[in-house]
């Protein structure tokens, strides 16, 4: 089948090759040149595992192209699958400003049928939407269908999250429309569940929604944890092994970030606004949320009394391990912190690197040991698995004092006091 993507981000690369794989011809296009020349190179701007092999293996075999013809590309691909970005206005609302321009754009060139599929993360009726700026502005009388097809992979995992999702959703309206698409996905086992397009859009951020909702649950209980000289861990392994619950996302820590928990959740109390329905539930997810890194830090003053001209070894700056997604990082709001209250901040990740705002405030390290040489405290902010290797009884007698706060409960807390250390996770003593 041929296929256009319009959208070059981590969703729009990620499906293109997906598709790519399971055979079809696909065409990606993006008003950013340079993502598209660098991709045309077998160049992928984000870091994501497994996916750059993909991107060589299909250029070579000619199963995907990046173009900026877009006008060619609507005309060429029957099906249009739009993956742009959906951020979030100041307001917490879903911004579709780019979803506008690209449904504008493709009636604007619409001379025969095609169905057009989202991708991207629009609050319910949406789809509504979409249909009435192509219709507003394609200049011929063709029949066009709008779908709905929101995607659940996660950054860190998108290869294996798309070769093998939890399920298909799919809000269709036509019968021949859902029979494409099925045959579209046809190679990946999954149930596919079509429903309305509305439903689809409400069903991809109740499914975000109620993820931040366990996360933040266990976050407070952590804090409760902390009072009553509990572990969480031991909380989260008893509570999640009732299936009902499941032992996911309860992993108690500095809050969740990325580029899209945070957004989504106040995208979907937006929604609720306008509907005059109460969501106070997530209101309480989000504010929980937003001060979960303040927590740590609160942790980090009581022990270290002052923070002025302290050199504290921050380890991990991405949202989450496997990803250089550095959008809405708790690690960021805990440096900025720490930098207002004077320490002096040395930080390493992998793969991400400094915004340009910390970049003359900080120093990032080429490795974790060198951070923290001389530090009075390490802060682990992102679980990289490699910190659990680190060696640290020999790091230990490099640091000023051996003080670990562990935001992420990565480490085995008797293990660091065995050592030495003075440990202490969210929740986790
Ligand atoms: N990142 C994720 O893990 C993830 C997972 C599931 C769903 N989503 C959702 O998918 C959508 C895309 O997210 P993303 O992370 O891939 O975003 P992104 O910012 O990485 O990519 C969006 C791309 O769209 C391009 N673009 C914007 N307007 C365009 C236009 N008119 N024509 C062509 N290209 C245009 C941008 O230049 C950019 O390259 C969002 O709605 C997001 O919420 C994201
Ligand atoms: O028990 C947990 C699990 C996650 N997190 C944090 O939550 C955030 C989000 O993690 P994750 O969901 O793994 O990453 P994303 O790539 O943001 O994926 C989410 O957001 C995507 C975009 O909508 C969806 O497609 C995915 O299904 C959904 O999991 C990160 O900061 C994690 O550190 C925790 O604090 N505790």
């Amino acid at each position: 089948m041929n296929v256009l993507i319009i959208g070059a981000g981590y969703v729009g690369t990620t499906t293109g090759l997906i598709f790519a794989e399971l055979g079809h011809s696909v065409t990606v296009i993006d008003v950013d040149q340079k993502k598209i020349n660098d991709l045309q190179k077998g160049i992928l701007f984000f870091y994501e595992p497994g996916l750059d092999t993909l991107l060589t293996k299909h250029i070579a075999s000619g199963n995907i192209t990046f173009e900026m013809d877009h006008q060619k590309a609507i005309k060429d691909n029957p099906l249009i699958f739009i993956c742009v970005g959906t951020p979030q206005n100041q307001d917490g609302s879903a911004n579709l400003d780019f979803l506008r321009e690209a449904s504008e754009f493709i009636g604007s060139n619409l001379y025969e049928y095609k169905i057009i599929v989202i991708k991207s993360t629009v609050p319910a009726g949406t789809s509504k939407q979409v249909k009435g700026w192509i219709e507003y502005t394609k200049k011929d009388p063709v029949s066009f269908d709008v779908l709905s097809n929101p995607e659940f992979l996660r950054e860190g995992s998108a290869l294996h999250d798309a070769l093998y999702p939890d399920r298909i959703i799919l809000g269709s309206e036509n019968d021949q429309a859902t029979a494409l698409l099925q045959e579209l996905y046809k190679g990946i086992k999954a149930p596919f569940i079509v429903t309305s397009p509305s439903a689809a859009e409400l069903i991809k951020y109740t499914a975000n929604s109620f993820l931040a909702t366990k996360i933040s649950f266990i976050n407070e209980i952590a804090i409760l944890c902390d009072k009553l000289h509990i572990n969480v861990q031991d909380v989260a392994k008893g509570v999640g092994l009732d299936i009902r619950i499941g032992p996911l996302f309860l992993d108690a820590g500095i809050g969740y970030g990325g580029s899209c928990f945070p957004k989504d959740v106040l995208a979907l109390i937006d929604t609720a606004k306008k509907n005059n329905v109460d969501l106070s539930i997530l209101e309480k997810v989000h504010a929980v949320n937003e001060n979960q890194p303040g927590y740590l830090l609160k942790k980090i003053k009581t022990r270290l009394i002052s923070l002025s001209a302290k050199k504290i070894a921050v380890l991990g700056l991405s949202f989450k391990a496997q990803t250089d997604d550095i959008r809405q990082s708790p690690s960021l709001k805990i440096i900025k912190d720490l930098i207002s209250e004077g320490a002096m901040v040395e930080i390493h990740d992998p793969v991400a690197k400094l915004p340009g705002d910390l970049m003359d405030k900080v120093f990032q390290k080429a490795s974790a040991e060198e951070a923290m040489i001389n530090a009075d405290a390490i802060l682990i902010c992102t679980d990289w698995p490699h910190y659990k290797k680190i060696d640290w009884p020999d790091l230990k007698n490099k640091m000023k004092s051996p003080i670990v706060f562990d935001g992420r409960n990565m480490l085995d807390a008797a293990e660091m006091k065995s050592i030495g250390y003075i440990y202490e996770g969210i929740g986790c003593e």
